[in-house]
């Protein structure tokens, strides 16, 4: 599962663990990008701290693991490039990619989108407002949706407003700790 996670928060502890029960999946990697290809980052945080925030909020989880791949290899992350490199080190490996459902209408427009369908099966996780009705090869998954982004949660934290319960605890008072987000 490929994100910013800047913050991670609670949706995407959410659909990881929805995703590996519906496909009976052995593990979930969470892949934090370098760049996304297709937003900018807010620059308050560094891969580090993003990588720091996922772990502490998956620690506890033995299928749940942190893939630095992107990170190491810097520069924008173009899911194309990461799973062929992934595909390339474990042939024996089937991958599913888990998106958002609002992902999956811009699914068209991702760098070398057909071969990376030839390699990946998408999965896509219900959004609100987003119901995968146009879903085509992309495996939809129903779970329970969360209006919750990780935008909304740099605007509450930057208005110091309470975000327990949206951001994983240990991750929350990481935050809290180190003073991110704040302005
Ligand atoms: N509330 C949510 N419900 C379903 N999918 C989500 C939700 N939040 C994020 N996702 C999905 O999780 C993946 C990683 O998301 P990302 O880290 O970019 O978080 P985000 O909340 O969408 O961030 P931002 O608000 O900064 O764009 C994406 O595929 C995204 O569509
Ligand atoms: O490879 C692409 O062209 C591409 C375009 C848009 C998004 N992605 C990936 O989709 C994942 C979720 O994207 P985002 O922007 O919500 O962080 C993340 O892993 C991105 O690298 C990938």
């Amino acid at each position: 599962m490929g994100g910013t996670f800047d913050p991670v928060h609670i949706a995407h502890l959410i659909m990881a663990n929805e995703a590996y029960h519906a496909l009976s999946l052995d593990e979930v990697r969470f892949l934090p990008n370098a760049a996304p290809p297709h937003k900018h980052i807010s620059g308050q945080t560094t891969a580090e701290e993003r990588c720091r925030m996922i772990q502490d909020s998956i620690v506890e989880v033995p299928y749940f693991k942190l893939d630095r791949t992107e990170i190491l290899r810097e520069g924008t992350s173009y899911t194309f490039d990461t799973i062929a490199h992934l595909t390339h080190q474990e042939p024996d490996t089937d991958f599913f990619f888990i998106i958002g459902g609002d992902m999956i209408e811009s699914l068209s427009t991702w760098y070398r989108i057909d071969e990376l369908k030839s390699l990946i099966t998408f999965a896509g996780f219900e959004r609100p407002g987003y119901t995968g009705d146009h879903a085509g090869d992309v495996v939809m998954i129903r779970g329970p949706v969360v209006d919750l982004s990780s935008t909304m949660l740099r605007k509450r934290l930057a208005e110091k407003q309470d975000c327990r319960f949206l951001i994983p605890e240990k991750a929350y008072r990481y935050i809290l700790e180190e003073g991110l987000y704040e302005s």
